[in-house]
C-alpha cells in the first residue's frame, strides 16, 4: 500500500544542504496502522509530509496504491493531497465556519456526497453530536481534535496521516481519541499513519516504526 524507497530528503542550511533522511526505506501494508517514533527533529514530521506530497524528495520512489507520487506534476499532487485524510496537532479548523460545515468541508471540495444523517451518525460516535451547531472557539481541545478525525473519515481516505494528533491532550483523552481513530480506520479499512512521542500510544498501534540516523526501522 505504501513504499517509501531509497528516499533522499535535504533542506538548504546557509550555503550547503543538510540531509534529514537518507536512503529510507519503509514498507507499509494495506490497512496496517503504524505508529512513527523517533528523538525530537529525527525527521518523523518530514516523513509524514514527504508520504502526504507536502514535499518533494530529492531521490527515490513514494508508491502510493501503485503509483509514484514524486513523478506527479502539481495538480495530480495537489489532486492526492485532497484525496487524504491529515490530522495535527493544532487543529486546523476553519474559525469562521460551525462544527458541521468544518467537518463537511474537505468531502465537499472532493465533491463526495454526504447525507445528513452520516454526519450525525459520525459526529455521535465521536461525542460532538450537539456541537453541529457551534463555531471551532467554543470547543474544548479534545473535542476540536474529534472535529479533525471526523473531516478527515468523511473524506473516504485512501491514506490517513496523523502528526502528533493528540500533541496537547491529557493522556487519557489522547487515549480516547487514539482509540477512536484506530476503530474507524479498522471499520473502514484506511491504513493509520501516526507520528507520537508517547511509546504507550505507539505501542497500542500494530507496529512501531523508529526514525534514526535519517533511516526508518521496525
Ligand atoms: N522548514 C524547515 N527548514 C529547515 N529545517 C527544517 C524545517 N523543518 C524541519 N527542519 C529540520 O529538519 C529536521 C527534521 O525535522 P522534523 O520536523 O521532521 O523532525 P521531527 O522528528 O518531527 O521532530 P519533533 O519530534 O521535534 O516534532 C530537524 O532538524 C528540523 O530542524
Amino acid at each position: 500500500m505504501v513504499e517509501v524507497q531509497n528516499v533522499v530528503f535535504s533542506r538548504r542550511d546557509g550555503e550547503s544542504r543538510r540531509e534529514i533522511l537518507s536512503d529510507l526505506n519503509l514498507s507499509i501494508g494495506k490497512n496496517e496502522q503504524v505508529a512513527v517514533v523517533g528523538d525530537s527533529g529525527s525527521g518523523k514530521t518530514t516523513l509524514i509530509h514527504l508520504i502526504g506530497g507536502l514535499l518533494r524528495p530529492d531521490s527515490g520512489s513514494i508508491i502510493i496504491d501503485g503509483q509514484d507520487i514524486t513523478k506527479f506534476n502539481d495538480t495530480a499532487q495537489a489532486r492526492y493531497r485532497r484525496s487524504l485524510g491529515m490530522i495535527f496537532q493544532h487543529y486546523q479548523l476553519l474559525s469562521v465556519l460551525n462544527v458541521y460545515d468544518n467537518i463537511t468541508f474537505q468531502a465537499q471540495l472532493n465533491n463526495i456526497k454526504l447525507a445528513p444523517q452520516t454526519v450525525k451518525t459520525l459526529a455521535s460516535r465521536l461525542g460532538i453530536a450537539d456541537k453541529l451547531n457551534a463555531l471551532p472557539h467554543q470547543l474544548s481541545g479534545g473535542e476540536q481534535q474529534r472535529v479533525g478525525i471526523a473531516r478527515a473519515m468523511l473524506n473516504k481516505p485512501l491514506l490517513l496521516l496523523a502528526d502528533e494528533p493528540t500533541g496537547n491532550l491529557d493522556a487519557a483523552k489522547s487515549e480516547e481519541v487514539v482509540s477512536l481513530l484506530r476503530q474507524l480506520c479498522q471499520e473502514q479499512s484506511v491504513n493509520l499513519i501516526m507520528v507520537t512521542h508517547s511509546q504507550h500510544l505507539a505501542n497500542s498501534l500494530d507496529r512501531k516504526v523508529t526514525i534514526e540516523n535519517k533511516r526508518a526501522y521496525g
